[in-house]
């Protein structure tokens, strides 16, 4: 079997991944607030797992794998955002504004991330449908005494897990002296945070042993990976911007909550994509969404060709001649594969790149070197989820080409009496130069856009 190595974030060395059950990996990784169109910052987490899930599959088999990618759908920014619609006259119950908000943003999100090629997980578990699982962990955790209740909000003693902060490789101290962390009259210490607190009136909220309320963001994801992988599963993802303090809350809880098991094994964090030197983020405004890109034009492909060039660990920029380069490429190699068959298997040399921590450069270069044999091609590039059949329309972009189909017709009616064809042949070599295909028969002219076709090259009808 294939030896696969990961860079642990929690050991920080590259370690020979080995599965607890290797006919069930099970995977998780931090999903969306869903509250607003992903960014492309979003988007990168996104296509990393999703070439990690895609090896998997490979080296253990597609149905040993269970890949979990969570939506947090209760959070304080989607209340704001439905806050603000209902200020601006928005029918409706603050309630139903949120839930709108949630189930559109899942369907935006559903879409975009399709276009990048991204498979779905195996679950998509939503926050709100595990409110249950989040109560019973946290009263779990004050019985052990981690946690404590005041005010109506519960709250996780940091102090008390010993291995607090092992992930990121950070002092309890240090993060008192470095981190903002909120000094607040129910904390018993600063570092503690929040695993329920109380909602108003007007607020989504649940009812509890310490009033009506919600979760905080970190207990989701443990009660969520508890509920679907069990207490000790094989690999746990995110932004890098995640690391501290939402995935040292997640270890704090689960370990602590459930101390039988021992919580991720794996930790993997890509890096971000950065707009000049900073991260891309709703917070700073420095971003555009995925929507943005592939309304301008650009072919999720593309993007994730992009994305596929850099490593998951470096930081990395979108820049448009990057985007250019990848389109070039990818025509070719769609080029050259068009109508053929994939090969029964992906190159031992692509296996061998990603199985390197994910190496997909490397990867890229390996296909590179096989464009003398298309069959080849196409079955390894799929293991990183590019020429895919159903992914390929942004090549031969649907165009009228009547008008340029009569006029060849017509330079033909005038060169059979005239007994002069260059004018014909200059307008066929003009539309193939354009990337139009020509068929000429008795029975008429018949144009299609061909591979690389470009409409802004057609040549004038005159
Ligand atoms: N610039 C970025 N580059 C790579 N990954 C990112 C970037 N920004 C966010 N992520 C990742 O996107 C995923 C979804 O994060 P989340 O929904 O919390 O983001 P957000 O709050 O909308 O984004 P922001 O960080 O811009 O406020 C997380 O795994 C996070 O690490
Ligand atoms: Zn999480």
């Amino acid at each position: 079997m294939t030896e696969l190595r990961l860079h642990n974030s929690k050991t920080r060395r590259k370690e020979v991944f080995a599965p607890i059950d290797p006919d069930d990996v099970r995977m998780y990784l931090c999903g969306p607030t869903v509250y607003d169109r992903a960014h492309l910052g979003n988007a990168r987490p996104v296509v990393v797992f999703d070439v990690l899930y895609r090896l998997l599959r490979h080296v253990y088999g597609e149905d040993s794998v269970t890949y979990v990618r969570n939506f947090t759908d209760v959070d304080d920014k989607i209340n704001a955002t439905a806050k603000a619609r209902k200020d601006a006259g928005a029918e409706g119950t603050l309630e139903q504004l949120i839930h709108e908000r949630t189930v559109e943003t899942i369907g935006w999100y559903h879409a975009d991330m399709d276009a990048l090629g991204a498979l779905r997980p195996d679950a998509e578990p939503r926050a709100t449908a595990y409110i249950g699982a989040m109560i019973a962990m946290i009263e779990r955790l004050i019985l052990s005494g981690h946690a404590y209740a005041k005010d109506g909000h519960v709250l996780f003693r940091v102090r008390s897990y010993q291995d607090y902060g092992a992930l990121s490789g950070r002092s309890v101290d240090d993060m008192i002296a470095g981190a903002r962390v909120e000094v607040a009259p129910f904390k018993e210490d600063p570092l503690d945070f929040v695993l329920w607190k109380p909602s108003d009136e007007e607020l989504p909220g649940w009812n509890s042993p310490w009033g009506r309320g919600r979760p905080g963001w970190h207990i989701e994801c443990s009660a969520m990976s508890y509920e679907l992988l069990g207490d000790t599963f094989d690999i746990h993802g995110g932004g890098i911007d995640l690391q501290f303090p939402h995935h040292e809350n997640e270890i704090a809880q689960s370990c602590c909550a459930h101390p039988e098991g021992s919580f991720a094994r794996y930790w993997l964090h890509n890096e971000m994509l950065q707009v000049e030197g900073k991260k891309m983020s709703k917070s700073l405004g420095n971003f555009f969404t995925v929507r943005d890109l592939l309304d301008r034009g650009i072919p999720g492909e593309v993007i994730r060709f992009v994305f596929l060039q850099t490593h998951y660990t470096k930081p990395m920029d979108w820049t448009a001649e990057k985007a250019a380069q990848a389109e070039a490429v990818l025509r070719k190699w769609r080029g050259l594969v068009a109508g053929i068959e994939p090969a029964p298997s992906p190159a031992p040399s692509v296996i061998a790149a990603l199985s390197d921590d994910l190496n997909t450069a490397g990867a890229l270069a390996e296909l590179h070197a096989m464009t003398g044999d298309p069959a080849l091609l196409k079955a390894s590039a799929r293991m990183l989820g590019l020429l895919e059949d159903h992914m390929g329309d942004w090549v031969a972009p649907k165009a009228d080409l009547t008008a340029h189909a009569d006029h060849l017709a017509a330079l033909r009616a005038t060169a059979m009496q005239a007994k002069d064809f260059a004018p014909v042949d200059a307008f066929k070599a003009a539309l193939l130069d354009a990337g139009v295909e020509v068929r000429m028969s008795k029975e008429g002219v018949e144009l299609l856009p061909g591979v690389g076709f470009d409409p802004a090259r057609l040549p004038p009808l005159n």
